[in-house]
């Protein structure tokens, strides 16, 4: 199992570029599905979430061609509607297969994903809206099995915001009959993106960026050309490093305009921010200030930056506190954080944070992908030597991570 072994205290400087958006990767190639016609994507990351997916859609038959960052998809010719377990249990986001199959082909047999490390993450809103648009639905031997002739225009209202279950829907609804109306749906820049390469495609959806998709199904979708959006998350947290180690750096192929909390919050920790719309570029000198906040989604702290904002507050010159409000178990950077010398305490779903002078390098264990990357930055800021054990989480969802750290500086190995 691969490790990474970091020497801490060195400065950043240069230049990173972003990777495309694993979080709206998933759902894109995911739409392939949903057309004969060919889907061209650009600025694909490179990532083991992306190899697993495509995985699971070359076995239902979608004829997949890659050329580095580039992935051009056909699904003229889908010969199985079916997610086996054995590639679902290593990636949730497989279930977004659901909602595509079920309106393109009338049946889909997906595995129900399981927990993870972060939270029990039920799908019951990606079923119930299928159901409300007519599909009938049953859980047996570990599958969720839809059968629907056609799906029905519906008004959906989730019992909460969920993004793949947006997305799920949203996908299902292009092809269904009639007007679909999603309520509460997830804001999320990774679901606009979605919408817009399906409108390319020739999707009839309206309120895009909204809290309310209206959705009028078409009989087919066809072939379309997009670019998937930067990754805001990847982007941040390059941002945190910058911030808990010092240093000069700027990130290219980046949005700024889609996170702006995150952007705020830095400012606070003492990042001197100078934004232009694609780039970036960070200068820290000193210690962070903290910052206290609750995740919440879109357009509030995303939870995918938590445990990477964390690993700032801890060395930060004063006391701070977070609330997870997204998923049940998403501290478990807490304690390995703790074995650096942190002085973080938790009380239910809220972290306290005293804040420190110095951390001292440890071997430490990735428990999850955000968890991965915060014990990343806290390690480049240690004094000697971090070990993280079970670093395929963050391989997940992080291109070649190291060897973009190392590049501006930072003494980052991966051991084999
Ligand atoms: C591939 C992808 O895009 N993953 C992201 C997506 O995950 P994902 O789409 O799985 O997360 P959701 O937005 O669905 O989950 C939000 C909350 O709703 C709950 N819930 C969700 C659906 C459902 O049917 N029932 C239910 O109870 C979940 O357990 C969680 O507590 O959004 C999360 C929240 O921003 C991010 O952390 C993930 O990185
Ligand atoms: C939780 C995450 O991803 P996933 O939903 O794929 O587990 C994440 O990207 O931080």
């Amino acid at each position: 199992m691969d490790k990474l072994q970091i020497v801490g205290g060195k400065r950043l400087n240069g230049d990173i570029a972003v990777s495309g958006a694993k979080n709206a990767a998933l759902p894109i190639l995911c739409a392939g599905l949903l057309t004969g016609g060919d889907i061209e994507l650009s600025n694909v990351p490179r990532l083991h979430d992306v190899r697993t997916i495509l995985k699971l859609l070359e076995q239902t038959g979608l004829k997949v061609t890659q050329d580095d960052e580039r992935v051009t998809l056909n699904g003229a010719n889908i010969t199985s509607l079916e997610a086996p377990y054995e590639l679902v249990k290593t990636m949730r986001a497989s279930i977004l297969v659901l909602g595509p199959l079920l309106a393109r082909f009338g049946e889909a047999k997906v595995s129900l994903p399981g927990g993870c490390a972060i939270g029990s993450r039920p799908v019951d809103q990606h079923i119930k809206g299928l159901r409300q648009m007519g599909a009938e639905i049953t859980i047996e031997g570990g599958y969720i099995h839809a059968k629907c002739a056609k799906l029905k225009g519906a008004r959906i209202h989730t019992d909460m915001i969920t993004v793949t279950g947006t997305e799920n829907l949203l996908m299902a609804a292009t092809l269904a009959e009639g007007e679909t109306v999603l309520e509460n749906a997830a804001r999320e820049p990774e679901v606009t993106d979605l919408a817009n390469l399906l409108v390319a495609m020739g999707a009839k959806i309206e309120g895009i960026g909204t809290d309310r998709l209206v959705i009028q199904g078409v009989e087919s979708l066809h072939g379309a050309k997009h670019a998937v959006i930067s990754d805001r998350i990847e982007a941040a947290t390059f941002l945190c490093a910058v911030a808990a180690t010092g240093g000069d750096i700027v990130l290219k192929n980046t949005r700024t305009d889609i996170f702006d909390v995150a952007l705020d919050k830095l400012r606070e920790m003492g990042l001197q921010l100078d934004v232009g719309t694609d780039t970036i570029r960070a200068r820290m000198d000193g210690r962070p200030n903290p910052v206290s906040f609750r995740t919440t989604e879109y357009p509030g702290f995303p939870t995918d930056m938590q445990a990477q904002f964390m690993a700032v507050n801890i060395l930060a010159n004063g006391p701070s506190r977070v609330t997870e409000t997204i998923f049940e178990n998403r501290f478990m950077h807490v304690q390995e954080m703790n074995r650096l010398g942190a002085q973080i305490s938790t009380e239910g779903n809220t972290a306290f944070i005293k804040g420190v002078d110095r951390l001292v390098g440890a071997p430490v264990m990735a428990t999850d992908l955000r968890a991965s990357a915060s014990l990343v930055i806290a390690g480049m800021a240690a004094e000697g030597t971090t070990l993280i054990d079970r670093i395929y989480h963050l391989d997940r969802g992080y291109d070649r991570m190291e060897v973009k750290l190392s590049a501006v500086g930072a003494d980052i190995v991966r051991i084999k």
